[in-house]
This record gives structure tokens, sequence and C-alpha cells, in this order.
């Protein structure tokens, strides 16, 4: 007991936003918690490896807009305008996954657990299974009232982004270069679908040739991957604002549609034995996927980044466990600002 308030108050003299965030804030209010949580993500995972990329990419997508409150999973309607419509989350996954959990715990302490905490357990609990580090996270989250699309809309990075605008885009986070280049090593893990991939194919920016960035093997090996097709190409992602317009998924051409179901998945070498080291060591040779990891290789220090992870697992491990309890603690809601939302998809 001693120890855990000396522990929140520490972070209070860290940042009086985390007030109320505590080590097993549940204890007492739901002892095992943390256990369903973890339980379910392993159980989902054997039947479906993919949960596990899913709910570490909606942590992300959570946390980074208007911090960590689970208005992600809020459902459009009754006063809501959805984050779920915008364009960086037009392939969010995980949503039903969450239910499942938040129904689990809605059994044994029913009211008790917000979703914004499952949102950030569960992610950690799916770096696990998919091979990463285990990293502690206070719990004690409030979920949001509100959901923000438009702060979801032009405040998510996009793929096409170039290094400068990255780095800016995790600064405004509070993020330096060096957790940037940790945290992007999540993409150690999941399917990149080939419409965020697909322009640097064929007439890159309008060169008639890929992206020069590529290595040319991989480039044939992509292309194999995702047919061909004319509608691909967009421009450089100076032509729009913040992201430029990908392919709509509703296209109905049918190579079009054929290519952008298609993908690749970021572990194409084979299962990995650990997470990070090969996502490093694969820009390092010129086969990132997304434009935006790729860059991470063109600037000088987020390149040492990139060359010290991909030969360093433990000291990638550490950074990228403290990068991913940063991300966790964005700006959260602590009582008595939020609720403990019954269904994670509606407000109470
Ligand atoms: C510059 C920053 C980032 C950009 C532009 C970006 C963009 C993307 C894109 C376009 C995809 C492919 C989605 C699809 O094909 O359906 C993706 C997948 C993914 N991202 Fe990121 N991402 C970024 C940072 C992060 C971070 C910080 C994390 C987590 C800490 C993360 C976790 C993931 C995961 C796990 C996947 C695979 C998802 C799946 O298989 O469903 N990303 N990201």
């Amino acid at each position: 007991e001693t120890s855990r308030k000396a522990s929140s108050r520490k972070l209070q003299e860290d940042d009086g936003l985390h007030e109320w965030l505590r080590y097993d804030y549940y204890n007492e209010s739901c002892p095992l918690a943390e256990r369903i949580i973890r339980s379910t993500v392993q159980a989902l995972y054997q039947l479906r490896p993919d949960v596990a990329p899913a709910l570490l990419r909606l942590v992300f997508h959570d946390c980074f807009v208007e911090g960590c409150d689970a208005s992600v999973l809020l459902d459009h309607g009754d006063g809501i305008e959805s984050e779920k419509d915008s364009l960086p989350n037009e392939s969010l996954r995980g949503y039903d996954v969450i239910d499942i959990i938040k129904s689990e715990l809605e059994e044994t302490c029913p009211g008790v657990v917000s979703c914004a905490d499952i949102v950030a357990v569960a992610a950690r609990e799916s770096v696990l299974v998919a091979g990463g580090p285990f990293y502690p996270l206070y719990t004690g989250r409030r979920d949001s009232v509100v959901a923000f699309p438009i702060i979801a809309t032009y405040e998510l990075p996009s793929p096409l982004d170039d290094l400068s605008k990255t780095i800016e885009s995790f600064a405004s986070r509070g993020f330096d270069e060096r957790e940037t280049v940790s945290l992007l090593g999540a993409h150690s893990t999941g399917t990149i679908h080939c419409k965020f991939f697909f322009h640097r194919l064929y007439n890159f920016n309008g060169s008639d040739g890929p992206d020069p960035s590529i290595d040319p093997e991989f480039v044939q090996l992509l292309r194999s991957n995702c047919s061909s097709s004319s509608h691909h190409s967009f421009g450089p992602p100076s032509t729009s604002p913040s992201l430029s317009p990908l392919p709509s998924s509703d296209d109905n051409n049918s190579s079009t549609a054929l290519s952008q179901n298609a993908g690749m998945k970021m572990d194409y070498e084979g299962p990995r034995t650990d997470f990070g080291t090969l996502y490093y060591r694969s820009l390092l040779q010129r086969k990132g996927l997304l434009f935006v990891d790729q860059q991470l290789t063109s600037g000088e220090e987020t390149e040492t980044w990139v060359r010290a992870y991909a030969s360093d697992l433990s000291l990638f491990q550490r950074d990228f466990g403290l990068a991913m309890i940063k991300l966790s603690n964005l700006k959260v809601l602590t009582a008595p600002k939020g609720q403990v939302r019954l269904n994670c998809r509606k407000v109470n």
C-alpha cells in the first residue's frame, strides 16, 4: 500500500495529469482485471494471431488522438461522430476483440474496468504474445464521453510522410527521435495492405520508376504480391494537406479491388524469433514497406537508432517498452473526469 502511494505520488510529481493512475489500480475493485485481459488476449491469439497487431495498432490510434481515453472505440450515433470513419482509421481493427474482453470483465466486475485501460493493457499483452518485451503499466484511465474525428483525420501520421513530418508529428506528442524510431518497431508485426505502398512501386512521384529508396529485388517481390494497376499511383505527400487520398476501398474496378485486399506481412521473411531487430535490419537493407518506415534511415540521428536497434535486441526492447509506457500514458483522463463505459462503443 505504501509503495503504491509512493509510486502514485511520484507520477504526480512527474506529470500532474496522471494523479490517479497507479500501479494495480484494480487491486481491490477487480483484482483479476489484468489477468482476465491477459488470458483473453492469449486465448484469442491462439485462434487468430492477427489480433495481436490489431490491438497494438489500436493503442497508438487511441492515444495519439486526445490521449488514451478509448475515444477511438465510440461508434457513430447519439450525437457522436466516430473516429472510426476517419481516413487513417479506415483499416483499424480489433474493436470486436475489445468487446469480448470487456464482456468478460463486465461479468466479473460490472462497471469497474475502463475501456481505455483495456486498450492499453491488451496492447501490452499483444506485444508480449508477438514476441516483444513486457512493460509495466499503471492503470486507472477513464473513458471519454466524446470522439475526436477531426483530430484523428488530421493528426494521425500518414504513411506518405517524410522524416521531418514524422519527427514533428511525434514531437507534438512529446516523443524525441529515439523514441519515435523505437515506436515504429511496432511495424515488426501485422499486415500492410498494398495500397499503402503501391505508389512506391511504379511511377513514384511522377518519376516513371519505383521509389529509389527501395531495394530493386524487393520492388519485384512487392510488385508480384500486389497486382499491377494504374489506378494506384498517387501523388507525393506534398500534394495534399495532411493525408494524401488513398484509393477508396469501394472502388469496384476488379484488379484494383484485388490488389487492395492483398498485403504484405511485416514478417514476410518467415516467423520471427524476435520482435524488433529484423524490422530495423530490413530498413538497413532498403526493404521498408511504408515510405514512412524507410525514411527512418534518411536522417542522421534516426539512422543511428535504426542501426543500434538492428544489432542490439535488448536495447530495442528497453527503449520500446519505455516508449510504449509513455504512449499509453498520453493525456489520460482520471477520476472525476470521464467515465467507465459499460459498452466500449457507447457513452453511458
Ligand atoms: C509514422 C507513424 C505511423 C504510420 C504512418 C503508420 C501507418 C500504418 C499503416 C498505413 C499501416 C497498414 C494498415 C493496413 O494495411 O491495414 C500500419 C499498420 C500497423 N501499425 Fe502503424 N503507423 C505508424 C506508427 C505506428 C505505431 C507507433 C504503432 C504502435 C506502437 C503502429 C502499429 C502498427 C501495427 C501493429 C500495424 C499492423 C496492423 C494490422 O496488422 O492490422 N504503427 N501502420
